[in-house]
Parts: C-alpha cells; structure tokens; sequence
C-alpha cells in the first residue's frame, strides 16, 4: 500500500482511504465554521474569529479534487446512522463543545489516514489538533464570562434535604447561575453533590461555581469559584483555576471592592445588604453600598443578603441590576417561579437602562 497513493484512486482500499479523508474534511470545516461563527456573531471575539477562519482555510488546502472525485454520498450507509444524543443540544456551551470534539476526532482520523496518502497532511492536522486543544479552553473562557455578564440571577445554595429538587426547578425557570455553598458537609459528599449540582447545570446551560473550596472547584471542573475576605487569597486561587475559569469575591465595603477588582475578580457580592439569618455573623451593608457599588464597581456584580421578591425594587432603585439570593429561591413555594421572576424583572430592568 504504502506509495501506491497516485492522483487517481486506483485500488478499492485507495478509494475508501479517499473517500474517508474527503468526509473527514468536511467533517472538520463544517465544525470549524459552527465555532467560528458562534465566536464572530454571539463572543464579538475579533482574533478568534479570525484564528478558526485560518484554520478553516489551512484545512480547505488539502481538500483536493482527487479527494472530492471519491465521494459517493448516495452509497455512503452512514448517512442514515444517527443517535439521541446528536438530534439536541441543552445550551450553546454544549454546540461549542460538541464541535469541539467533532473537529478534534476529524483532524484525528485525517492524521492517521493521511499517512497512508501524503504524511505533510498527517503532520499538518496532528499541528491543527493541536491549535484546536488551546483555543478550546480559551473559547471556553470567553463564553463563560459572556454567560456571566447575561446572568441576572444568582442561586446560592442552602444544605437542604431537597436541593436537587430546588435546583432543578430553579434552572427550569430559567436561573443563569448557581453557586453551591455547604459550609458543614464532610468533604465527600460535597465532592459528590457538587458533580451532581455542576452536571444539573450544565444540562440546562447554566453556570456552575462552588463557593469557598478551589480543590472542589478543579475536582468538578466547575465553572469558577466565589471566595471570601477569609478564603484563599484570590492570586492564588488564580494560579490554580487559570484564567479560563470565573473568580467571585465577596465585598462589604469599597476597599474590598477596589482590592478585589485590582485582584482580578471577575465579580463581585456586594453585601449582606440587608442582615439575613442565612448569614447571621455579617452585619448589613446597607443600601448605600449598592449605591456606591452602582457608582464604583467596574466588574459585574450581585447584590446579596436578605433580598426577595418584597424588597427586590429598592435595591433596583438603588442600581443593582443582578442579585443572589439563597432563601428567596430556596425556600420558594415555587422555585421556578421565583427564579422566572427575578430574572425577567432584573433583565428588563438592564435593558430599560441600557435604552434610557
Ligand atoms: C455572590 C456571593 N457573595 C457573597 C457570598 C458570601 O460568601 P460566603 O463564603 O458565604 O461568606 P464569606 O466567605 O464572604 O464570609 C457568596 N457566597 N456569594
Ligand atoms: C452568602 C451570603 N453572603 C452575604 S449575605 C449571604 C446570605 C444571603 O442569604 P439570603 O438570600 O437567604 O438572605
Ligand atoms: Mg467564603
């Protein structure tokens, strides 16, 4: 076999490496322009758009006429294989991932087989597989920080005996963000339901952070981690997550809202704004820290403690325009519901300010 690749398919084997490139070839620039175009329309990211389209066009090099001329679709059986998982996608993370994998499996197959037709092809996809690995984990980041600044509503949770349950609930009403906080649970089951809760999210296409705890965080591969003023220091909770994950600070007051945005927070709680059972150590903040925060912050930022759906135009008037909240969701009738609620009302409220 080896050398026996003239421009022409001769042989059947020829024929199917060929035709297994061509697919793969399509394979990998259809799934190439899913991100590309997600990144220029959905990220407004210029410079990886721009690095997926070169990528694309160093591709489309090697899909040559030959490798065209062995196409035969009508007599290719895989056209009517599918699976469930392939018919639907939970959220746009999941499309990003998915293809994702899909580029990544084609440069694979387009490596392997293209030893057999010309190994300058082989080299030159394990080199794009390579460049696909690095702007994964960088796509990814951006589109964490991108569902970040779209959330409005923010879940931090409660140990309760039906966590899931609310979770769950809350997500289907439509919640952006959840935070698992448990300051008692032993470590392993924390590991556990932190992987329960991080999946649970996922599927619904929110976000996932775990409060306190960055060995938790990096075990479940969740999407940040919120830290306090007695939590590890936040450069090095940097150091361990990287810059692809989101990094939450808690903040009483304006120095630690100018420490923590010069430490590289990707947001901040502003809180407890009123005082709150669930966190009866903090005395409240006030109003007036929401107001210096609406004036000051220059980094996304949630209003917390003591907000419901009562008291949530006040602290609107004060000019927050994200909250988390812990018993307003989780000790919720209908957690749906208030999750619908805050998140409809605090969008529009974004929205009305943004056109004033
Ligand atoms: C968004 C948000 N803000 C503040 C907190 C409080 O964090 P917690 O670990 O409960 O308390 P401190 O560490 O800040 O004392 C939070 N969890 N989420
Ligand atoms: C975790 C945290 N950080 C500041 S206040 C608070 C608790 C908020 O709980 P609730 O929303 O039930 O008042
Ligand atoms: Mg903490």
């Amino acid at each position: 076999m080896p050398g026996t690749f003239p421009h022409l398919a001769t042989t059947t084997a020829d024929v199917a490496v060929y035709r297994i490139l061509d697919a793969n070839l399509d394979r990998a620039r259809e799934g190439l322009r899913v991100l590309e175009d997600w990144c220029r329309f959905g990220l407004n990211q210029e410079d990886l758009t721009e690095n997926l389209k070169h990528l694309r066009q160093s591709l489309a090099h090697w899909h040559t006429p030959d490798l065209r001329a062995a196409r035969d679709t009508p007599g290719d059986r895989g056209t009517q294989l599918s699976h469930p998982d392939e018919e639907q996608r939970h959220s746009l993370s999941d499309v990003l991932q998915v293809n994702f994998c899909r580029v990544q499996e084609a440069l694979r197959v387009l490596e392997e087989y293209g030893k057999l037709y010309q190994p300058a092809m082989a080299t030159a996809c394990k080199h794009l597989r390579y460049q696909i690995y690095s702007l994964e984990s960088d796509l990814l980041g951006h589109q964490r920080q991108h569902q970040l600044r779209q959330a409005h509503t923010y879940l931090v949770t409660a140990p309760q005996d039906n966590l899931l349950t609310v979770v769950e609930a809350a997500l289907q009403g439509g919640l952006p963000l959840v935070q698992y906080r448990d300051k008692h649970t032993d470590d392993g089951l924390r590991l556990q339901r932190a992987q329960v809760l991080k999946d649970l999210c996922h599927r619904y296409g929110a976000l996932f952070l775990v409060n306190d705890r960055v060995d938790l965080a990096l075990a479940v591969d969740a999407d940040g981690v919120h830290l306090g003023q007695q939590d590890l220091p936040l450069a090095t909770a940097r150091q361990l997550l990287g810059s692809h994950r989101i990094i939450g600070c808690s903040t009483t007051n304006p120095e630690e809202m100018q420490r923590a945005i010069q430490a590289g927070a990707d947001y901040i709680g502003v809180g407890p704004v009123f005082a709150t059972p669930t966190k009866p150590d903090k005395a409240a903040a006030g109003l007036d820290y929401v107001r210096y925060a609406a004036e000051h912050a220059t980094v996304p930022w949630f209003a917390i403690g003591g907000i419901d759906a009562d008291n949530l135009d006040q602290v609107i008037q004060a000019g927050a325009r994200r909250v988390a909240v812990v018993r307003a969701i989780m000790q919720a009738e209908a957690p749906a519901l208030s999750s619908q609620f805050f998140e409809t009302t605090l969008t529009r409220q974004s929205l009305l300010s943004v056109s004033a």
